[in-house]
């Protein structure tokens, strides 16, 4: 294949004549409100609406996000927007949403998002009041799939909660809302806004000289979801000074009817010290994501015997 850095950068495309494939460059197109049809609107959030939209030309349909401009400045938002989109543009993973475009016009800004078909996972996860451990499991291992993604660019999404997760039409979750994410390391302290359940201890009591925090923050939220996946509430839910105090020294019980092994996982991402937290290529070996994720060991032996390896 050729090296991409041979290729220059006005070149489109290209056929590379050895592989006969198109080497397709992103082109980055100009968008604007008239090339979509607007559809139903299928959320709203503090900063912004979401309308199902279908590009004229081509009948693609995608997510349009709105944000008002005034209320981004209002709300001192503009340098997360930017980020967001940012960082968003420049992803692609089954398990993240994807981000194809922006435009802007005098009054708002548009983000043309991939469509998730089965919508806002937090409401999924209300209604069935906790998922059963095979369901949960398939969903952490697609959230540590996507966040080893992530941590590989050096990103840290920040902000890992069910409200920021929408289900994909075939039922795959899709990490969405990058606001809070930032390139790692971060030594800022951010304000954080909502809510505290999903906070590590590192973020809630920074030390006063370091409040350098890195991508293990992300592990902490990770089992925070777990928890909340099975339990049908966050570990250290509680009023607000409470949960602060109980995230600071890692207070939490898993009650009697999760299993061991999901119990297991839970106590090795809840570690106080981001250090000792289990890495995600660990999370993906963790026998309670084997035992639910990975087909039956006869499925898996009939698929190494019919490739003879
Ligand atoms: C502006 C809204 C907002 C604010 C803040 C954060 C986020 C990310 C979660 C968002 N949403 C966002 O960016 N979103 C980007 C999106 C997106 C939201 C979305 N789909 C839906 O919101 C959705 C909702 C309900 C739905 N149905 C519900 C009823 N069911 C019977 C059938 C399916 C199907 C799809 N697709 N891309």
């Amino acid at each position: 294949a050729s090296t991409a850095g041979s290729r220059t950068s006005e070149e489109a495309a290209r056929i590379d004549r050895k592989s006969n494939q198109i080497y397709q460059q992103p082109v980055v197109k100009q968008f604007h409100l008239g090339m979509f049809e607007i559809g139903r609107p299928l959320g709203k959030g503090k900063f912004g609406r979401v309308y199902l939209a279908r590009e004229r030309s081509s009948g693609f349909v995608c997510a349009l996000k709105v944000l008002m401009k005034n209320e981004i400045q209002q709300g001192k938002v503009e340098k997360q927007v930017r980020r967001e989109i940012e960082i968003q543009s420049n992803l692609r993973h089954p398990n993240v949403l994807q981000l194809y475009g922006h435009f802007h016009d005098s009054s708002r800004i548009f983000l043309i998002l991939e469509f998730a078909g089965k919508g806002e996972l937090y409401k999924h996860l209300r209604k069935e009041n906790r998922f059963p451990e095979w369901k949960a499991a398939q969903y952490i291992a697609q959230m540590a799939a996507a966040l080893k993604y992530l941590h590989k660019k050096h990103v840290m999404h920040r902000d890992i909660k069910p409200e920021n997760i929408l289900v994909g039409i075939h039922g795959e979750l899709k990490i969405s809302d990058f606001g809070w994410s930032v390139h790692a390391p971060n030594n800022r302290r951010n304000t954080m806004c909502g809510t505290l359940d999903y906070l590590p201890p590192e973020m809630i009591k920074p030390g006063a000289q370091d409040n350098y925090y890195t991508e293990k923050v992300d592990l902490w939220s990770l089992g925070v979801l777990t928890y909340e996946f099975l339990v049908g509430e966050a570990p250290f839910e509680d009023t607000p000074v409470m949960t602060q105090r109980r995230i600071a020294r890692g207070e939490m019980t898993v009650p009697n009817f999760v299993s061991p092994e999901a119990k297991d996982l839970i106590r090795r991402l809840l570690v106080l010290d981001p250090e000792k937290r289990i890495p995600l290529e660990q999370v993906q070996k963790h026998p309670w994501i084997i035992k639910h994720c990975v087909k039956g060991e006869r499925a898996s032996m009939r698929d190494s015997k019919s490739t003879g390896n």
